[in-house]
């Protein structure tokens, strides 16, 4: 029997997922965590858990670096609602080209004009003459799973788009238009584009990206969206860009009080992944990554340990959490060699300062061996945790 605690609402086809051998909610010393955007920084997280699924992209909510020392495996959902942030920001971006937020604001005000209504709307209209986005620049800053849609989809809509990611992966390469440019700095999207839309984790890296000296190279009138993360921005010199006329309109999905206050900016609250469609997604794939983790030790879609996936046929699996550093395989098999086991199947993989081992022995060893087993394996310096699995 497993537990799961969740944050925020979960789709329900997502919690569907788990089986009866779990209870979601119930108890103190949950297995995993499941949640979306909750604040997990301030929270205690009980020594219980061996497993936290972001149903979502962005693991700025978690606190990732303390759970790896302490060897918690952190998933996220990657792609799985890319297509529901793409089509806002598609839309964002012909909104604000056409002054749609400002032009809808002011229609409701005629309400009670009676038969003038027409005649003022006629009247009124020339102070939201929009641009077209065919044959505008769109620079897109990170083509990983949404920015790689937004960028092929505004490329269809005729748009001039080049794309800038330093890391793009070979997937995210693959799927991205011929159509599309590259840039080779970051610079260069700020100087050359009409629009510029942000598709980049918040990281130590992207921090502030659109600051004081991004906007005084950008073009005059320039467009900008956010939908990855509110900190991308320095709001001090977000608001004087805004003043100067410097940014025509700044969309992004991450109001704070200050940004609400700004003239220029446009708001939403955190609609990006709000679909039927994307929720789900999310859900289902994150409860699946707990179960397989939980029930067979694999390891899929990690943010912060190896991605491991070793068949689980029913053998007694061994699986270890530790450092990076040499011979850690060594002793631990040699441990197994002690007591004349055979190893069935082992993989071993690692990232960064953190590795990940399954070992799987034949069945029909004796309780007390293999508990021996697991101790003395967790004695080895450099092992965070090891689990029985089987
Ligand atoms: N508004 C929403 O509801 C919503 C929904 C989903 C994701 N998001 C945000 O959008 C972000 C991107 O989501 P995704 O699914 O495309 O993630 P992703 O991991 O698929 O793509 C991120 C891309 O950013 C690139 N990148 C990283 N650092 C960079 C840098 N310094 N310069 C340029 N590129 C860089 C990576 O190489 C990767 O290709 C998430 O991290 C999250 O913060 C918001
Ligand atoms: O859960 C949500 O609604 C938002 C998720 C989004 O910010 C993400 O990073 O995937």
């Amino acid at each position: 029997m497993y537990t799961i605690k969740t944050y925020n609402e979960i789709a329900q086809k997502g919690l569907d997922v788990f089986t009866n051998d779990y209870k979601i909610n119930t108890g103190e010393n949950p297995d995993a965590i499941l949640l979306r955007s909750y604040n997990l920084h301030d929270e205690l997280i009980p020594s219980s858990v061996k497993a936290i699924a972001r149903a979502g992209a962005g693991v700025n909510n978690i606190p990732v670096d303390r759970l790896t020392e302490e060897g918690v495996v952190v998933f996220n959902t990657p792609g799985a609602n890319a297509n529901a942030v793409k089509e806002l920001v598609i839309m964002s971006l012909i909104a604000s080209s056409r002054n749609l937020f400002s032009a809808i604001q002011w229609t409701k005000t005629l309400a009670g004009g009676g038969e003038q209504v027409p005649s003022l709307v006629e009247a009124g209209k020339k102070q939201f003459v929009g641009t077209e986005i065919t044959e505008k620049k769109l620079g897109v800053i990170g083509t990983g799973s949404i920015g790689v849609l937004v960028a092929n989809d505004a490329s269809s809509l005729g748009m001039d788009v080049m794309a800038y990611d330093p890391y793009i992966s070979v997937n995210a390469a693959w799927q991205l238009s011929r159509n599309v440019k590259r840039a080779m700095t970051m610079e260069e999207i700020f100087r050359e584009c009409d629009y510029i839309t942000v598709h980049v984790p918040l990281t130590e890296e992207t921090k502030g990206i659109l600051n004081r000296d991004s906007f005084e190279i950008m073009k005059e009138n320039v467009h900008i969206l956010n939908f990855s993360r509110g900190e991308l921005v320095v709001e001090d010199d977000l608001e004087i860009a805004l003043k100067e006329g410097k940014i025509k309109t700044y969309i992004t999905d991450f109001p704070t009080d200050r940004i609400l206050q700004m003239e220029g900016a446009i708001a939403l609250p955190h609609l990006g992944a709000s679909t039927k469609e994307a929720e789900e997604n999310c859900a289902v794939m994150a409860a699946k990554e707990i179960r397989e983790y939980l029930e067979t030790g694999n390891i899929r879609n990690s943010v912060n340990f190896p991605n491991t996936v070793m068949p689980y046929i029913g053998k007694k699996r061994f699986t270890v959490i530790h450092k990076n550093i040499p011979n850690m395989v060594g002793q631990m098999t040699g441990l197994l060699a002690n007591h004349q086991i055979n190893i069935a199947n082992m993989s071993n993989r690692s990232k960064g300062a953190w590795a990940y081992t399954i070992i799987d022995v034949d069945n029909g060893i004796p309780v007390e061996v293999v508990r021996n087993i697991e101790e003395n394996i967790l004695k080895i310096d450099g092992v965070k945790r090891v689990r029985v699995i089987g």
